[in-house]
C-alpha cells in the first residue's frame, strides 16, 4: 500500500521570532513542496522485511533500521500513546533516538539532517507504530533558509503518515486536502516535530504550511487571511546556512537579559503585524499603490526590529541595501541568520528595474526567484 503526500514551504511577511514570543505575526505558503510517499510491504513480503527505511533523494541518502532495534531503543508506553493524541518527545526519549541516528553515520558534511532524522523517527513511530516500511522524501525548498523546510518536512510527513491510517483510501483525481479533523491532527503532530528541530517553535510555519493560503497567527490563534490586493515578492537566498534553534534561543537569552527592552520590541512588531493584515485585506478605495508603500514602511520598520533581535546578517544588509539602490524595500524571513530575503515588487516596477536588482544580487553569489504567494495547504494523493 502506497500514500504520497506534499506541503508548502512558507514567507512570514512579518512577525518572526516575536511570535515565539507571543506577538501577531502573518505568514503565507508559497508554491515550492516538500513530498513524502510512504510504502508499506505488501502482506506476503512483510515477514521477510522487517525495516524502516528513510530515502532523502534529493541527497542520495538512505537510512535503515530494523524494527526489533527501534522497539529495543525507543521506549514505548502503550498506556498512553495515541496516534490520536499528539505528544512531545521527552528529553530522555530524544536521547535514546539520538543513538538511533548516531548509529547511521550521517555523512561529517550533512550533521545538519540529526534533528530531521530524530524527528522522523519519532513521529512516524508515534503515529504507524513499529511497523516496517519505506519512506521516500524529496523536497523543492533550500534546507535550512528561513522557507520552513523544516515546517514542510513536518508537515508532509504526518500527512503521509495520518492518511495512511484513513479507512477511505477511494482514490481520487490527483492531490486532495484532507478533512479538517485530520488537518488539525496532523498540524498538532507536525508541531511536535518542529518542536524538536525548532527547540521552542510559535506553530506558526506548520500551520501555514498544513493550512496553507495566508494567515494571521498569535499564541495558537489562526485567522484566514483574504488577500485583497495583489502580493508579488522576489525571495533572495543568500545561501548562508544557520540553525533556526540556535536563533530562536539567541533571541530568548537577549530577551532574558533586557525583558523591558525586549518586550517593546515584540509589541512594536504585533502592531506592525495587525497593520500589515489589516492592509491586506482591505476593501477600502485606498490605492494599490498606496497600500503598497505603506507595506513597504512596515517591513522596513519590521527589519529594524529584526537588527535590535540580533537575528540580522551581513548578507541580508547586502540584499538590503542593493535592492534599496532599486527603490525596493526587503526584509529576512524566517529565522534570519542568513538564509533568504524577501523584496516587495510593487505593481507598477518595472521589469528592467527587478532584472538590475537581481543581475547585482546574484553577481553576490546569491539566488533570486519569485514565488507565487498563498497556495494550498497539505495535500495527500493515493
Ligand atoms: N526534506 C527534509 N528531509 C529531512 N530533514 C529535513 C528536510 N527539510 C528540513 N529538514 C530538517 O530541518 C532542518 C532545517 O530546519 P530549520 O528550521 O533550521 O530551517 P528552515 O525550516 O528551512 O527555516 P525557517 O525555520 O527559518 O523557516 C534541517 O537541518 C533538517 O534537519
Ligand atoms: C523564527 C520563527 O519565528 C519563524 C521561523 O520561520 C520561529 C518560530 O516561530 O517557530
Ligand atoms: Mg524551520
Amino acid at each position: 500500500m502506497e500514500v504520497k503526500a506534499r506541503a508548502p514551504g512558507k514567507i512570514i511577511l512579518a512577525g518572526e521570532h516575536a511570535v515565539v514570543h507571543g506577538s501577531t505575526a502573518v505568514a503565507a505558503a508559497i508554491d515550492l513542496y516538500t513530498y513524502v510517499t510512504l510504502r508499506f510491504p505488501l502482506q506476503a513480503a512483510a515477514e521477510n522485511n522487517d525495516r524502516l527505511t528513510l530515502q532523502l533523494k534529493d541527497l542520495s541518502l538512505e537510512f535503515s533500521w530494523s524494527v526489533s532495534r527501534l522497539k529495543e531503543v525507543i521506549p514505548f508506553d502503550s498506556n498512553t500513546s495515541s496516534p490520536s493524541t499528539p505528544a512531545s518527545c521527552s528529553g530522555e526519549t530524544l536521547k535514546s533516538i539520538a543513538v538511533l541516528v548516531e548509529e547511521q553515520n550521517i555523512p561529517e558534511e550533512k550533521i545538519w539532517l540529526s534533528s530531521g532524522i530524530s524527528t522522523f523517527l519519532w513521529l512516524y513511530t508515534s503515529i504507524r507504530g513499529f511497523n516496517p516500511a519505506t519512506v521516500i522524501i524529496t523536497t523543492e525548498l533550500p534546507y535550512g533558509s528561513g522557507l520552513g523546510s523544516s515546517a514542510a518536512f513536518c508537515v508532509a510527513l504526518t500527512s503521509a503518515l495520518i492518511a495512511s491510517s484513513i479507512s477511505d483510501k477511494t482514490r481520487g483525481e490527483g492531490w486532495c486536502s484532507l478533512d479538517e479533523t485530520n488537518l488539525e491532527l496532523l498540524n498538532k503532530w507536525a508541531f511536535e516535530g518542529e518542536k524538536i528541530i525548532h527547540g521552542k517553535p510559535s506553530g506558526i510555519d506548520n500551520t501555514v504550511s498544513a493550512y496553507g493560503n495566508m494567515i494571521k497567527f498569535c499564541s495558537g490563534e489562526i485567522t484566514r487571511l483574504q488577500s485583497n490586493m495583489p502580493l508579488r515578492m522576489l525571495i533572495t537566498n543568500t545561501k548562508v546556512g544557520r540553525n533556526t534553534k540556535a536563533l530562536v534561543s539567541g533571541v530568548s537569552e537577549r530577551t532574558l537579559r533586557h525583558p523591558d527592552a525586549m518586550k517593546s520590541v515584540f509589541n512594536a512588531v504585533d502592531s506592525i503585524s495587525k497593520e500589515l493584515a489589516a492592509i491586506i485585506q482591505s476593501k477600502d478605495e485606498v490605492s494599490v499603490t498606496e497600500k503598497e508603500e505603506s507595506i513597504k514602511e512596515l517591513m522596513e520598520i519590521n527589519q529594524g526590529l529584526l537588527q535590535s533581535m540580533g537575528v540580522s546578517h551581513s548578507s541580508i544588509d547586502t540584499v538590503i541595501r542593493t535592492t534599496l539602490k532599486h527603490k525596493l524595500t526587503s526584509k529576512l524571513t524566517g529565522a534570519g541568520g542568513g538564509g533568504c530575503v524577501l523584496t516587495l515588487l510593487p505593481t507598477v516596477v518595472s521589469g528592467t528595474v527587478v532584472d538590475k536588482a537581481v543581475e547585482e544580487l546574484e553577481s553576490y553569489g546569491f539566488q533570486c526567484f519569485t514565488a507565487s504567494i498563498g497556495g494550498n495547504g497539505a495535500e495527500i494523493c493515493f
